[in-house]
């Protein structure tokens, strides 16, 4: 029986968070401890060990079936792959940035100056798209260095707290595009490597709607549950079940967690009490 081989990030951000989304799809991955290739003993999946910037060529070349990599990279490499999922973490954005003092508020301070970057086909595009001719500096690590030691005007590089810009006393001034880890595919999958990809897409969307949602439940007095139940947003609708207390019903459902925060309030004026929120581990629709 074939197996789909699925390119993870050796070492780097992507790797410990994709292992971690591997693991909640019930799939058991070893480490490597040095090897690049090991087999999930329950899953049909080759795990193949790999840098996160070789992985769009890998994956076009048919070497990866599926890997987990940074959106931006496939952007800036333009492979002929597909985005399968967006994934939800290593979010970031490819932003340009200037030295904080330099009056710049676009792209346009660009012109006939020259950036630094490690994603020169990314801001070729990007420049181009703004009629902006500047002077491209291909570096492969340690950008925001570069107007400090006088390589460059400014910089294009990835941006996720802000926290290296400021240290570098550097500002953005423009975000390019905006980035997360995606589950990437090969293009023209043999059937049976397809089937394998959509069970474990099923569970990796399975996963992701559960972290982003959680389950609560509250008590209401019975003549406020169709009150209270207007105010929750429901997959379909409560569960209502009844309390030992006469006339108090318990509420089941399942909320995002970022809504939970916009309507606590009016949950609580609306009458209910003993709101419990828990995490949900797995979610099928
Ligand atoms: N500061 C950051 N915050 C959030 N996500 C980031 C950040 N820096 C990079 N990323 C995202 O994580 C991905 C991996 O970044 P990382 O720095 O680990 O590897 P890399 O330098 O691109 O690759 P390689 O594995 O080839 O050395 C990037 O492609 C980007 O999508
Ligand atoms: O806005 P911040 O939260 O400060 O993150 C941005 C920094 O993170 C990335 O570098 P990384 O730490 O991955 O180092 P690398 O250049 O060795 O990949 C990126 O290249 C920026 O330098
Ligand atoms: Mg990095």
């Amino acid at each position: 029986m074939s197996k789909l081989k699925i390119a993870i990030q050796k070492s780097g951000r992507l790797n410990s968070d994709s292992l971690k989304l591997l693991e909640s799809c019930g799939i058991k991955v070893e480490n490597g401890e040095g090897r690049l290739k090991v087999s999930a003993p329950n899953f049909p999946l080759e795990i193949l060990y790999l840098r996160n910037s070789d992985i769009p060529q890998y994956l076009e070349d048919g070497v990866a079936d599926v890997a987990i990599v940074g959106e931006n990279l496939l952007v800036e490499q333009e492979k002929q792959v597909d985005v399968v999922s967006r994934l939800g973490f290593s979010r970031c954005r490819v932003s340009l940035a200037v030295p904080k003092e330099v009056d710049a508020t676009d792209a346009s301070y660009f012109e006939g100056r020259k950036v630094a970057t490690s994603y020169p086909n990314t801001l070729q595009n990007y420049l181009q798209s703004q009629g902006v001719n500047a002077e491209i500096h291909t570096i492969s690590g340690s950008v925001e260095i570069a107007p400090n030691i006088g390589l460059a005007d400014g910089i294009c590089d990835i941006v996720s707290t802000g926290s290296t810009l400021f240290s570098n006393g550097l500002k953005e001034v423009g975000v390019i595009l905006k980035s997360e880890a995606v589950l990437a595919s090969a293009r023209n999958l043999s059937p049976e490597k397809q089937s394998i990809l959509n069970q474990l897409t099923f569970r990796i969307e399975s996963v992701l709607r559960a972290r982003n949602s959680k389950y609560i439940l509250l008590n209401v007095p019975n003549e406020r549950i169709d009150e209270v139940t207007k105010i929750l947003p429901v997959l379909k609708s409560p569960t209502v079940l009844p309390l030992a207390e006469p006339g108090w019903s318990s509420l089941h459902s399942v909320i995002e967690e970022e809504r939970f925060w916009n309507v606590i309030d009016e949950l609580k004026s609306a009458g209910a009490e003993g709101i419990l929120v828990v995490p949900i581990d797995k979610m099928v629709v």
